[in-house]
């Protein structure tokens, strides 16, 4: 009987002496979904990975795949495959040989091993590539033999760690959506780490966002960016402004933070204790050139601009705005008055309280 879950992990903990890589993690992932674990370096993303592998042990805790119990499990046993950021092809042979390499040790005979390895390749946009060399390939079609060699071994679950690392910019853009688009179409479960957030929202179903050995908070791409339950989420995931102050009660269940300045801001979320970090998208802040168009915002600022930061599409300002010790970050389209504004020209920023998310620090 099909199992509602691929993999479960529960209360895992890991020490290394008395430091805890991973401390307390539980999450389960379903059948076909792209799940990924976006975290800093160091925050014990590999570790995890590792013990689902079956490389590592955990000091305690269960780790489980289609319900069955991983612990004293082998590697070598597990209905898990990995696909690491070094590849680990074999230079030595065929991109046919590399394919087919896992079902010969898996006694599968020679012949159904060299037409499913075949199949395999056809599947990623391989077609016709077999007797090549893996050294005769580019960066993006190396990436896609070593995923067609771990596909072909139909694992219940595939690990990702950080796959696209070694590319350059351009072909991991490219890569991010042609896995996207291969995992979708295998219709097999991905976990996959990364500690780059754009790879994370871009791919995946759900995301964990780690930090020092814990999950901070499990959701949605969109859940993450637009309702971050921690700080560190609200910082990790998606560009943001950030600043400090003390936090009160405020009208309408809003909350008010004073800054240092004395400058008073509105927002959202709930806060204990009154030190506070309030953040706030730069896509969320609107510009305008007359005031009076900012007239309905309750946080309505007059600055000047500091630093035109063109980006093509992602392109922003930074603004420096009477009472707040940051610049105000903004997205600046490329279309429409603002253009092509330039620096130390006078601005006017604003956004609403619901944009504002406030936490105690
Ligand atoms: N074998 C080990 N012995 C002792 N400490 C270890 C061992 N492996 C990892 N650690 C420590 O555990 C913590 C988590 O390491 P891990 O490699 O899991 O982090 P990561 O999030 O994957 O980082 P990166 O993205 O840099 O690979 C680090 O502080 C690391 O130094």
């Amino acid at each position: 009987m099909a199992h509602s879950t691929d993999l479960d992990l529960v209360n895992v903990i890991k020490r290394f002496g008395s430091h805890a890589a991973v401390n307390d993690v539980s999450f389960s992932v379903a059948p076909g979904e792209f799940f990924s674990i976006l975290g800093p370096s160091g925050c014990g993303k590999t570790t995890l990975m590792r013990m689902i592998a079956g490389f590592e042990n955990p000091t305690s805790g269960d780790i489980r795949i289609r319900g069955k119990s991983m612990i004293g499990v082998p590697a070598n046993k597990r209905p898990v495959n990995m696909v690491f950021q070094s590849l680990a092809l074999f230079p030595m042979m065929s991109v046919g040989e590399n394919v087919a390499y896992g079902l010969t040790c898996r006694d599968v005979s020679r012949a159904e091993a060299e037409e499913r390895a075949s199949r395999m390749l056809e599947r990623v946009g391989l077609k016709g590539f077999g007797e090549r060399r893996v050294t005769a390939l580019s960066g993006g079609q190396r990436q896609r033999v070593a995923i067609a060699r771990c596909l072909v071994l139909e694992p219940t679950l595939v690990l990702l760690d950080e796959p696209l690392g070694a590319l350059d910019l351009k072909l991991r853009e490219h890569m991010k959506i042609e896995l996207k688009q291969l995992q979708s179409t295998f219709n097999t479960t991905f976990a996959y780490i990364t500690h780059d957030q754009s790879e994370a929202l871009v791919m995946s179903d759900r995301i964990a966002v780690m930090n020092q050995g814990k999950f901070e908070q499990v959701g949605s791409p969109r859940e993450l960016y637009h309702n971050p339950a921690t700080p560190f989420v609200a910082s990790f995931v998606g560009e943001t402004n950030k600043w400090q102050g003390e936090a009160a009660a405020a009208a309408n269940g809003a909350i008010s933070v004073r800054l240092p300045s004395g400058t008073v801001v509105q927002g959202q979320g709930k806060v204990a204790d009154k030190a506070s970090l309030a953040f706030v998208r730069p896509e969320a802040v609107a510009l305008a050139q007359d005031a009076s168009v900012l007239s309905s915002l309750p946080n309505r600022f007059e600055g000047r601009v500091s630093a035109v930061l063109f980006d093509g599409a992602n392109s922003s300002l930074l603004i420096d705005t009477a009472g707040f010790d940051q610049p105000v970050r903004a997205v600046l389209p490329q279309a429409g008055p603002l253009a092509g504004i330039q620096v130390g020209a006078p601005i006017h920023v604003g956004w609403t309280a619901d944009a504002m998310k406030v936490f105690a620090a």
